[in-house]
């Protein structure tokens, strides 16, 4: 049975991406595996939001967005954070495609509530044929997480959430939530398995806190909606903590 395999590639990790990476992409692909990527890039957003005088803030590791904050998160996402990206996978031979939200109505999506993030949306709508479409040529889809409302509006997404909801859209077998930590810390040690239950614990015991949140809602939400297992870990190399039922 071909596996569907969604890959979430934090901002930090994205420029850390090691040949066993690759690798382990190819080898996936040789057993006929289809995979998504999806790109953080909130270092970049911060960084250029300081240069261009926009203030950084967030909450519980989503951004607040003005509509100021969203022209600058198309530029890093899709200036800088996105071209890296489709290069580095240039360089180590595996064909691939930078896409939007403005791709073929690739992501749509609301707003999630205004007077608390801003211009920061969830996706409720995923292109699902324009994928197919890519993986029948044999690329990898390198998706940025933007969407844009039934209006015509430009929201930020958190790339965590926008990666589980790309997952759910396309039925995915697993998930992996990459990032610069080897899985998520009780005590000082890595959790090897834990059901959506456990992780909702921790959560709610502030054992997880700030960039951890998202990726923990979002292991919950994708296990439940059918995504088999989620990774949180720093390496496709290694399983890191998989959320299961
Ligand atoms: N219990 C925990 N286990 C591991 N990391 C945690 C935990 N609680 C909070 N964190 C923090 O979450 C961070 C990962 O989130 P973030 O920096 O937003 O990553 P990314 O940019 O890859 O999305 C870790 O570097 C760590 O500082
Ligand atoms: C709404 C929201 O929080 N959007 C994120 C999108 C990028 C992101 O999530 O990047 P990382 O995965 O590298 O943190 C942001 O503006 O930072």
């Amino acid at each position: 049975m071909t596996k569907k395999i969604v890959i979430k590639i934090g901002g930090t990790a994205a420029t850390q991406l090691s040949p066993a990476f690759f690798e382990t992409i190819k080898t996936w692909q040789k057993q006929h595996a289809k995979i998504i990527i999806v790109h953080g890039g909130g270092d970049h957003i911060s960084s250029l939001m300081t240069q261009l005088n926009e203030p950084v803030q967030k909450i519980n590791g989503i951004r607040f967005t003005t509509q100021k904050g969203i022209e600058i998160t198309k530029m890093a996402l899709l200036g800088q954070v996105q071209p890296a990206l489709v290069e580095a996978f240039r360089l180590n031979a595996v064909a691939a495609i930078g896409l939007n939200a403005g791709s073929n109505q690739l992501l749509t999506g609301h707003m999630l509530d205004q007077d608390i993030y801003g211009y920061v949306g969830a996706i409720h709508q995923v292109n699902s044929q324009l994928i197919q479409k890519m993986w029948q040529q044999n690329l990898v889809p390198i998706i940025a997480p933007l969407a844009i409302s039934n209006d015509g509006q430009w929201l930020n997404v958190n790339a965590d959430h926008a990666a589980t909801a790309i997952a759910k859209y396309m039925q995915a077998d697993e998930l992996y939530l990459l990032t610069d930590v080897s899985g998520v810390k009780v005590s000082g040690n890595i959790l090897q398995k834990i059901t959506p239950q456990k992780a909702l614990e921790l959560q709610e015991s502030h054992v997880i806190t700030g960039g951890m949140v998202p990726k923990i809602s979002s292991a919950i939400h994708a296990v439940e909606r059918g995504v088999h297992n989620v990774h949180i870990t720093n390496t496709v190399t290694h399983p890191g903590t998989i959320i299961t039922l």
